[in-house]
């Protein structure tokens, strides 16, 4: 799977999140320091940085589940860092995650997972693919078949490959109908081939859905070949923010540099980029 050339470098206006100063601390560690952002609609922005340097931690501020320690996050004008448990889980509704390790009910179908998706639309809990509404099953039998998957409906999921199960991942965060997509290392655990496929449908859902997505990841090529924007992130301080387009390898690289070779004494050797 080839990354898309035509990626465009301008994505929509609308500001989708709007983060200001934001620092995160558990006890004496500092996950975020001072971090500002804004992504706005129709805009992949990919999340680079060395283990530790506070992707996820960002992530999970942006849906409420980390209140940060000082700043402000504001998601399609909520102000998260300020709302109670009902606003949160409004925004949460608007907001999808993919996980590492997809988080699908193996023992159920791959429909079924893919409905659990809009069970927030509906008042009572559902058990087995017929209970839902009937408009409910046509959509997402839409999702699996946008992913490639439709013939895999009745499947249980726990029968598919990891890039698949990545796939009926998607289709449930779009049965959710986000504003906002947030993956975290979506990629991790597939070979490069799948990894290619899951970002491509990533970006075709964020341009032609007008999805605002982001991610975290640890392959640079990926992000290079299917971000609009790029942030750096190193001991939790934003080191990079830009365009993908017309961005060099090496200053991509330059996020992962350790110490900053100009900080140093003379006499001591520079660690180059991992
Ligand atoms: N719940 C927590 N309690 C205490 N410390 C935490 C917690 N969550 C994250 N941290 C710390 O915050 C820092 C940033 O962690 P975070 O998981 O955001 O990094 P990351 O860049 O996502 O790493 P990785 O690429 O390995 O997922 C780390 O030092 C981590 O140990």
């Amino acid at each position: 799977m080839s990354s898309p050339l035509h990626a465009p470098t301008v994505a929509g206006d609308d500001r989708v999140v709007h983060a200001r100063e934001v620092t995160k601390k558990f006890g004496g560690v500092t996950a975020l320091d001072s971090v500002s952002l804004d992504v706005h609609r129709s805009e992949l922005l990919v999340l680079l940085g060395l283990s530790g340097s506070g992707k996820s931690t960002f992530l999970r501020c942006l849906n409420g589940l980390h209140p940060p320690t000082s700043g402000s996050i504001e998601v399609r004008g909520t102000r998260v860092d300020l709302a109670g448990g009902r606003d949160i889980r409004a925004l949460r509704r608007d907001v999808g995650f993919i996980f590492q390790h997809f988080n699908l009910v193996g023992r159920l179908s791959c429909l079924e997972n893919v409905l659990i998706g809009g069970l927030g639309r509906l008042s009572v809990p559902r058990y087995g693919a017929l209970t839902y509404p009937r408009s409910m099953r046509a959509e997402a039998l839409a999702h699996l078949d946008r992913v490639g998957l439709a013939d895999f409906a009745a499947r249980r999921a726990d029968t598919l490959s990891g890039g698949q199960q990545q796939r009926v991942g998607i289709a449930r965060t779009l049965m959710q109908r986000p504003k906002l997509l947030l993956a975290d290392e979506p990629v991790a655990s597939l070979d490069p081939e799948n990894a290619g496929v899951v970002m491509d449908l990533l970006f075709q859902v964020c341009v032609e859905e007008k999805l605002t997505v982001v991610c975290t990841l640890h392959q640079i090529d990926l992000a290079m070949g299917w971000a609009h924007r790029i942030v750096g992130l190193r001991g939790g301080r934003k080191v990079l923010d830009r365009p993908a387009v017309g961005l060099s390898r090496d200053e991509v690289m330059g996020i992962y540099q350790r110490v900053d070779p100009l900080s140093l004494p003379a006499s001591t050797p520079a660690r180059g980029p991992l």
